[in-house]
């Protein structure tokens, strides 16, 4: 503790275990404010009301966080890391939070604390107590602690970054939440609750605003401020700490009748209700009527804001006055509420809106959707199953065959599509780049732009007389004859017209095997930079890359048997393969590594673009194939040999879609 006194960038030492317990005799009068009484706000509720004491409101209403002055432009700690300060994220009643960027480039969030404000013994051991706790937790939706450390005026608590700020953002934003939705964020929460409860932590503060999104939406839980860990689990606290809102009715009880886990479950029902009906159960501008409601649970549901009975059932359970008529953890899941209509990720889009489609998710799509959300949030540990074991089951149950957007006909899968972009989908090995490959996404990003703007000049001068310059080779290009999309567990499969088969795994990184050959190829993608290329034998496989190698064989299988193609077979002019893949409801778009988009129309007709845009391709639904200048193919309006339904409309779409990678990548 004598640390958070000393000079200059000395890593926190660990606390002894005795310390973090002894909070027990910590009773605060339930007369006096509950600690962070001023986020009864929570900033969807009114401010309390200053009406009572109003000296002693006014001085809680000072926020600690305002000691903590902007970290100087680059923290040095002791283990001589260099941290690059960034753009500040956000504050609370505690701490500010800026961003932190490490000699490699990966950005953190650094909860800073100023030392000016743990003067007193108490906060101190608070403080020491939330590094503790929080150092000591791993899951996928827990925010990551990362290091801690301090200079001569702030602690800085380094935590994987959440860019996208926390569910008290989107509801402000969004007013409500869809039912789909909250399913999905209550399966994640309750995940990371039950792990955290199986380690007898407490977190005690559990409110929207400490719930936050990471860089794919997943929710992730925060700010163990509160936290405390039970030494046994028949031990009860006695402190009343909480966010008025949030705050059950036994911790109220204070002294008389004491705390455990199941004030966790309870703040999970006032996430619910507020999340779906816009506003916390027992709001109101005096924290003494919250007090009030809460001790005799009086709270309804507002007609003017449908939610169905069986969302109110379990809110109903949730809130159960007696902790121990709530649900336990284990339990919750297995409401009937959780059977509706489930998605399979959370999108960007929502922080703005609620998604379309979202009713329209098939009750089979939505077990399953289900079932992968509980187990990416360590809720059941499927046994130890061969992937390529659980892929066959998967795509021959009937339940899967929902979800797999077949093909080149994708009938019922709107509501999947997306930008799948690698660089987002995980974080890619470093490796070290040999140079032949370390340009590459360069060169795609320069081709990308070269494509547009040739497409866009194009455009405008299809009413002069023809340059011979426009006028490239037509052969035909590599293109993607089959698909299948199961990136929801492994990846994006596909099969080329030079029958090469690769599987772009959720990782980011590829595996190709090249047809009428031993050899595959793995292509470890580095963000920013490209692909490394280690060749291999198929027939001795390193064994790190055997169980992808046995995913994509399964593929190769599946898709020969079920899928047909889209054209017919061409040699290996090139080693080509597909950089990534965007979906959206008129068409899937393929950006190869050879610069070349390909469009499949969901009408079945599908258009290539090589050539850095000076040359098009037309694949028809019986498979006939013409490669064409483009400029040609504007001047007369369609294709020669077989009309596309379309054809301009369609390349103009074409022209945007580029467009909005060119733009994006520059
Ligand atoms: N991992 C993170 N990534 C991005 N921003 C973060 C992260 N953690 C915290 N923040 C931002 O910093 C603010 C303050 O963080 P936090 O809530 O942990 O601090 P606090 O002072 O303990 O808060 P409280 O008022 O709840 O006690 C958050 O509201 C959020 O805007």
């Amino acid at each position: 503790m004598s640390n958070l006194r000393t000079q200059s960038l000395q890593p926190l030492q660990p606390l002894s275990g005795g310390q973090l317990n002894n909070r027990v005799n910590n009773v605060t009068p339930i007369k006096q404010p509950v600690r962070r009484l001023k986020e009864n706000v929570e900033t969807i509720a009114p401010p309390p009301s200053n009406t009572a004491k109003p000296q002693q409101q006014k001085k809680k209403k000072e926020k600690l966080s305002a000691l903590c002055k902007t970290p100087p432009s680059i923290v040095r700690t002791r283990n001589g890391r260099d941290y690059r300060r960034g753009n500040f994220l956000g504050e609370g009643g505690f701490a500010r939070c800026f961003q932190m960027k490490d000699s490699s480039g990966q950005i953190y969030a650094a909860k800073t604390v100023a030392k000016a404000s743990i003067k007193n013994e108490k906060t101190k051991t608070k403080l020491l107590s939330e590094i503790k706790i929080h150092k000591s937790l791993k899951h996928a939706n827990i925010v990551n602690f990362i290091d801690c450390f301090e200079d001569d005026v702030n602690v800085y608590i380094l935590l994987e970054i959440c860019p996208n700020q926390s569910l008290m953002e989107l509801l402000k934003t969004r007013k409500r939440v869809s039912e789909p939705e909250v399913r999905f964020f209550m399966v994640q929460i309750v995940g990371a609750i039950k792990y955290l409860h199986s380690r007898r932590v407490i977190h005690r503060d559990l409110k929207l605003g400490n719930i936050f999104f990471d860089p794919d939406m997943n929710l992730k839980i925060g700010d163990f401020g509160l936290a405390t860990v039970l030494p046994s689990n028949s031990t009860r606290k006695y402190t009343i700490c909480g966010t008025p809102n949030y705050i059950a009715p036994e911790v109220l009880g204070g002294k008389n009748t004491g705390h455990s886990f199941e004030v966790d479950v309870w703040a999970i029902g006032i996430m619910m209700y507020a999340l779906l009906v816009g506003k916390p159960p027992f709001q109101a501008k005096d924290v003494q009527v919250i007090y009030e409601r809460i001790k005799k649970t009086e709270y309804g549901f507002p007609e003017d804001k449908p939610i169905s009975d069986s969302a109110k059932a379990l809110i109903k359970d949730l809130l159960s006055l007696n902790p121990i008529h709530r649900p336990t953890i284990d339990e919750i899941l297995s409401y009937e509420w959780f059977k509706g209509p489930f998605p399979e990720k959370t999108h960007e889009l929502s922080l703005n809106g609620t998604p379309s489609g979202l009713d329209q998710i098939s009750l089979a799509q939505s077990a399953l959707n289900f079932n992968n959300t509980k187990t990416n949030a360590g809720i059941y540990t499927p046994k130890n199953r061969n992937p390529v074991e659980i892929l066959r089951s998967d795509l021959h149950s009937e339940q899967p065959r929902a979800m797999l957007p077949q093909s080149l006909s994708p009938n019922d899968t709107k509501n999947k599509y997306e930008e799948v972009d690698p660089t987002s989908l995980g974080r890619p090995r470093k490796i070290n780049l040999s140079s032949n490959y370390s340009t590459t996404l360069k060169r795609l990003n320069n081709i990308c732009l070269e494509t547009y703007q040739n497409m866009r000049r194009l455009q405008y001068s299809q009413h002069e007389s023809i340059d011979v310059m426009e006028l490239p080779r037509c052969e035909n290009p590599t293109l993607i004859s089959k698909w299948v999309d199961y990136s929801n567990k492994y990846g994006f499969s596909y099969q080329m017209n030079n029958d090469d088969i690769g599987v772009l795994f959720n990782d980011g990184n590829t595996l190709l095997k090249l047809h009428n050959s031993d050899r595959f190829l793995e292509l470890i993608y580095h963000e920013n930079e490209g692909w490394t290329c280690i060749e291999n034998s198929s027939s001795h496989p390193p064994t790190q890359t055997r169980r992808q190698l046995e995913i994509v064989d399964f593929f190769a299988k599946y898709m020969n048997s079920n899928l047909s193609k889209v054209s017919e077979n061409e040699e290996r002019k090139e080693t080509v393969f597909l950089r990534r893949y965007t979906r959206t409801p008129e068409y899937i778009m393929f950006e190869m590594t050879n610069g070349n988009f390909q469009f499949n129309f969901k009408d079945h007709h599908k258009i290539c673009v090589s050539k850095n845009g000076l040359a098009i391709t037309h694949i028809s639904p019986s498979r006939a194939i013409q490669t064409h200048p483009l400029i040609l193919i504007l001047k007369q309006g369609n294709f020669p040999s077989e009309e596309v339904p379309e054809c301009l409309e369609k390349i103009a779409v074409i022209k945007d879609a580029i467009k909005k990678k060119a733009f994006k990548e520059t």
